[in-house]
């Protein structure tokens, strides 16, 4: 069935198109978005989510979208999307980091300038007929200090752009690092010393916790008096009230918001003053950022629906185009020994090792762990996929360590998946054969060889005549067909492992008599 993905916000044509020419089938709903209900109705039957920042994705939306795997955000910031919710029911939420983030930046400095030279207002005046020549005086941007809060993406273009009209810009990120900053020609400070050097500031931080009220009445008062404020990042990182309070006491000359806490901001106790210039979040709203950014989310989603190439995901490692085609076994053979080792595990795991040799070494391990770990913990928890499995894993205090070695064994890739309980350690290997087929190759150390099949016997045993036998004779007098027949031991006399292929689920009844069998430990179905 091809893939069925809901445009729920206003997103360029451009964009359907790539759908449709993707082979998915697009249903673009521009308005749903504001209509909680009208969507809430609708989700459950797609697998993709496409929106822009009208979309509000709460956790009731997603209990609700029971087929979706992906949510792609035309634009950068993903603070309408609940992430945690999302991952924990396995669905990717990615976005489009670059698209828009030219278009910002001029539309910041385009406040910048209108901030300081009240454009606006002065707009608004003269086609009023005033002609209020001494009213409007301005202020001159050249040796200005710019004061960058965040200096990702879109601060840094923004700091190019105001070095190009000759400020100075200083710049406070704790994530920005000293031979990044000197490479765009800002000064890395602190926080107090963009607050009390700066002539304008300029936010371009996500809104989060750490960033939530940055400019706060206490951060105002350390400002230089006449200080000019511009956000064009995310309405809350600014407190609104204090910028009131400090617009009017003239220790803010003035302000440039094009984003608010509230929105759409119909109604505001700033509007309507004069030294305020508004936008209704516009920073995104040129031709050509809509276009790149509707595209670029368009053909990552259609990527992802239709490959598994994961691009720009927040909650997942990214997967190529190229590489999801060589990673495909891979991840299944991942998956499937995580599976082997979490079918045979009943106590609390506390530790998984995922050791890769061979070629798999220089590949995506992180992806590669993510689907064995996804592998050990349905069995257990059932809805758990490469997207959700690392989180289930860190919430349950599973320490997860990965080795990774280019050498090659015996076998040309070789990947062992270890899991360690308060009791025991067991781990099994496996590896992907030039037939692209995933292969068990070793189970707690003894080497044997098997495929995995829908249904299967596991039976630990000691090496004694007879054995085989037996169970044979037992499985064909139950009408148990056998597929494929696979053993291994220690040594002679030792511990010996049998693993059965077989056509269709044990019995319970035959099972138990399997466990009886006196050269048998241990038996158990498993289903891959
Ligand atoms: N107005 C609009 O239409 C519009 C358009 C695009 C993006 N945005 C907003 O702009 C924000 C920035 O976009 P970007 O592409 O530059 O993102 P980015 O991730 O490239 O940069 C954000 C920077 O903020 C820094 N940061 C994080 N926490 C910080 C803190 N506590 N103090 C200082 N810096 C901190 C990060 O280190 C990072 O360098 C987005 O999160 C989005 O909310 C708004
Ligand atoms: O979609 C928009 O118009 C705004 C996008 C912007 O806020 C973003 O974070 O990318």
């Amino acid at each position: 069935m091809k893939p069925r993905v809901l445009v729920s916000d206003k997103l360029s044509e451009a964009s359907i198109q790539i759908f449709r020419d993707r082979g998915i089938d697009v249903d673009y709903q521009p308005d749903l978005g504001k209509d909680k209900d009208a969507l809430l109705a609708a989700i459950s039957q797609y697998d993709g989510l496409a929106i822009r920042s009208a979309t509000k994705v709460s956790p009731k939306l997603i209990a609700a979208a029971t087929k979706l795997k992906v949510i792609g955000r035309a634009g950068i910031g993903v603070d309408n999307v609940d992430i945690p919710a999302a991952t924990g029911r396995g669905i990717i939420v990615m976005n489009t980091p670059f698209g828009n983030a030219i278009t910002t930046a001029e539309h910041a400095i385009s406040l910048m300038m209108a901030l300081a030279r009240q454009i606006p207002e002065a707009n608004a005046s003269t086609h009023a007929g005033k002609w209020e020549k001494n009213r409007f005086m301005g202020v001159e941007l050249f040796n200005k200090t710019l004061g960058v809060i965040g200096c990702g993406n879109i601060g840094a273009i923004v700091a190019d752009r105001a070095l190009g009209l000759k400020m100075k810009v200083i710049a406070f990120d704790p994530f920005l690092s000293p031979e990044r900053a000197i490479e765009i020609g800002v000064e890395k400070v602190e926080l107090e010393d963009v607050l009390r050097r700066s002539d304008f500031i300029t936010l371009h931080t996500p809104l989060t916790d750490k960033t939530r009220g940055i400019i706060d009445r206490a951060a105002i008062a350390k400002m230089k008096k006449g200080v000019r404020i511009i956000n064009c990042a995310r309405g809350g990182l600014v407190v609104e009230e204090a910028l009131q309070e400090a617009l009017k006491s003239g220790q803010v000359a003035g302000a440039a918001l094009d984003v608010f806490e509230t929105e759409p901001a119909t109604q505001h106790p700033l509007f309507g003053l004069e030294n305020i210039v508004a936008t209704p979040h516009l920073g995104a709203s040129t031709a050509e950022a809509q276009e790149n950014v509707a595209i670029q989310i368009a053909e990552q989603m259609a990527d992802y629906l239709i490959t598994g190439a994961v691009s720009n995901a927040l909650n997942m490692p990214s997967i190529s185009a190229d590489e999801a085609p060589r990673l495909r076994p891979f991840i299944a053979v991942a998956e499937k020994l995580g599976s082997f080792a979490g079918q045979l595990t009943d106590e609390p795991i506390t530790g998984i090792v995922i050791e890769y040799a061979g070629e798999v070494g220089d590949m995506n391990t992180r992806a590669l762990t993510s689907a064995a770990l996804a592998g050990v913990l349905k069995p257990m928890l059932g809805d758990v996929n490469m997207v959700s499995a690392p989180v289930v894993a860190k919430e349950r205090g599973i320490k997860v360590d990965e080795v990774r070695q280019t050498q090659r064994g015996a076998y040309e890739t070789y990947i062992r998946l270890a899991i360690k309980t308060e009791k025991m350690e067991r781990s099994v290997a496996g590896t992907v054969f030039s037939d692209g087929k995933p292969r068990i190759i070793q189970i707690k150390g003894i080497e044997l060889e098997s495929e995995f099949g829908p249904h299967m016997l596991y039976v630990t045993n000691m090496d004694k005549p007879g054995f085989i036998g037996a169970l044979g004779m037992l499985l064909g007098n139950a009408g148990v067909n056998i597929a494929t027949f696979h053993l291994g031991r220690q040594a002679q006399g030792q511990e010996a492992i049998c693993l059965v292929q077989i056509d269709e689920p044990v019995p319970e009844a035959v099972l138990a008599a399997v466990v009886k069998l006196p050269q048998v430990k241990q038996a158990k179905r498993l289903a891959f």
